[in-house]
């Protein structure tokens, strides 16, 4: 380790910190050093550097402040197999990727987000009406629900099932997508660069990019073609890449970037807001004085009449509150993305060398007993008590409660929409149910286990059961009534429906 370096443990000749580098969960690996080495400290990954930050003054020094030098990614060869530079979330920082950039703020801005209400209150009123008639389904309902959402504002194309060819693919192609990516899944192809040069027929990680190619580029130009045939025939809709393709040159897109823009705004929604909404219902059936708190609220604000709406979340405090609790508790990325540096960074007295990889230690941060009363416990008062959930009386003012999307230029472009679906979604699954655990054969309740997630770079709860029970019958009555009343939206997002997916509709609109 160069001795300007932050501290770190102890390293190997050659291979520096690789024999110890976490495989699984690394964010539980690296809060442990952080308590023995600090809020920056560093690892040695063979010649290269990675940096890691667990305390939120220097994040927001070195990724928010001095971000026009620290939004690169690090350069994965498995990637550039699959995407060949055209993934907005892992490419270089460089034109590719300021392009894509540039139209992906100027599709998804707030305004933008509540354009896009009617048909994001529909689609939530669908996941309704699913739990209301298969519960025991609920995890695919709201994989069906995530990918759907996010499809008709995107692409102006819904998905009526989960077996919609669209949405069904789509998770066949991102679940290969995530397993070639996860770390060790490849041979170490960046370390020891004589490996590419393995041929394709030797190699079942180079024929999985190659398939995986196929498929994505399959899709993701699919989606497009689609889109611009449904402007062609004068049926647009409004989506959002409608506006990019009406605006392509002035974004300084071609066709390849327009394709993925689309495709990877799609891969960046949908496992992690579906990734969240299962936390949040893990939670609810975990934390039950919570959940009442939370219904307490909604039957005060919103009655029993009605659905809840966007404008009513602003009157619900404990709600909102429960809502950033679910981000601190089990954050979606705990390690966010990794960023690389593209200068020599001095901090502290330290220097960090161009080309180090830095993760920001999300998990650590917002499980950090100095920062956050108790954090092992679920507490979604905390954050009524301070903005942002800290310990009264500390100074955690660098701290913002959007952690879990990121920082600096590198920050999640989908905030805006995925707050509000998830708003609305959360509020109106608590109006509607009651979340309560399993029953075992002798009727006793299961625990759920708030521990049984997956351990790669995102975190979703491994698929677990719960009870899932309309509070009233008359709510039952509504979701049906609203999910019939929905029609007329989801009409204008219906296109090229296979038979299955006509017949599935027509059941229940006739
Ligand atoms: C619960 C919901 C979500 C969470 C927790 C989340 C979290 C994140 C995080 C942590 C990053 C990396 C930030 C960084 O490197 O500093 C990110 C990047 C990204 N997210 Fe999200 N995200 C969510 C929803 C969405 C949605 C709805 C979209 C699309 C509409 C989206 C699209 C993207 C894209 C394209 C990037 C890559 C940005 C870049 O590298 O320039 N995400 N997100």
């Amino acid at each position: 380790r160069e001795t300007d370096l932050p501290p770190g443990p102890p390293t190997l000749p050659f291979i520096g910190n690789l024999h110890v580098f976490p495989r699984e969960a690394p964010h539980h690996q690296f809060t442990e050093w952080a308590k023995q080495y600090g809020g920056i400290y560093s690892l040695k990954i063979g010649p290269g550097t990675a940096i890691v930050l667990s305390d939120p003054n220097i994040v927001k020094v070195l990724l928010e402040k001095r971000s026009a030098t620290t939004s690169d990614r690090p350069s994965i060869y498995i990637v550039k197999l699959v995407t060949r530079g055209l993934h907005m979330g892992l490419n270089r920082y460089g034109e590719t990727w300021k392009a894509m950039r540039r139209a992906a703020h100027a599709i998804l801005t707030p305004q933008a987000a509540t354009r896009q209400l009617p048909i994001q209150q529909a689609e939530a009123v669908q996941l309704l009406y699913d739990f209301l008639n298969t519960p025991e389904s609920f995890h695919r309902h709201l994989g069906r629900y995530t990918n759907s959402a996010i499809m008709s504002v995107l692409f102006g194309k819904r998905s009526p099932r989960y077996e919609t060819r669209e949405t069904s693919e789509f998770f066949r192609m991102m679940h290969d997508w995530a397993a070639l990516l996860e770390p060790g899944a490849t041979p170490p192809f960046d370390l020891i660069p004589i490996l590419k040069l393995i041929p394709q027929r030797w190699s079942a990680w180079k024929r999985a990019a190659s398939r995986i190619r196929v498929m994505q580029r399959a899709l993701y130009f699919g989606y497009l073609e689609d889109t611009e045939k449904r402007v062609e025939n004068g049926e647009e809709n409004g989506s959002y890449m409608e506006e990019v393709l009406a605006r392509r040159e002035e974004f300084g897109l071609d066709r390849e970037m327009t394709a993925y823009v689309g495709g990877v705004l799609v891969e960046g929604a949908s496992e992690t807001t579906w990734s969240y909404l299962n936390s949040f219902i893990l939670t609810l059936v975990a934390f039950p004085e919570a959940q009442k708190k939370a219904h307490e609220e909604i039957d005060r604000v919103v009655g029993q009449d009605r659905l809840a709406t966007l404008a009513d979340f602003e009157q619900l405090p404990y709600i909102r509150a429960l809502l950033f609790e679910v981000h601190r508790f089990r954050p979606v990325a705990p390690l966010l993305v990794p960023h690389v540096t593209t200068i020599n960074q001095r901090i502290e007295n330290y220097i960090i060398p161009k080309g180090s990889t830095i993760f920001v230690n999300a998990w650590g941060i917002l499980h950090d007993p100095e920062l956050f009363d108790d954090p092992e416990s679920f507490q979604p008062e905390r954050y009524l008590i301070t903005e942002n959930g800290t310990k009264p009386g500390i100074d955690a003012s660098s701290l913002k409660t959007t952690l879990t999307f990121g920082v600096g230029r590198r920050s999640c472009p989908g905030i805006h929409l995925a707050q509000t679906s998830m708003s609305i979604v959360a509020m109106n699954l608590l109006w509607a149910f009651d979340f309560k655990p399993a029953l075992d054969a002798q009727g006793n309740e299961i625990a759920v286990d708030l521990f049984a997630y997956s351990k790669g770079v995102t975190m979703a709860p491994l698929p677990f059961e719960c009870r899932i029970t309309p509070r009233t019958g008359d709510k039952a009555e509504i979701i049906r009534r609203e999910f019939l009343d929905a029609t007329d939206v989801f009409e204008k997002f219906e296109f090229g429906l296979s038979a299955d997916d006509k017949a599935f509709v027509e059941r229940f609109t006739r």
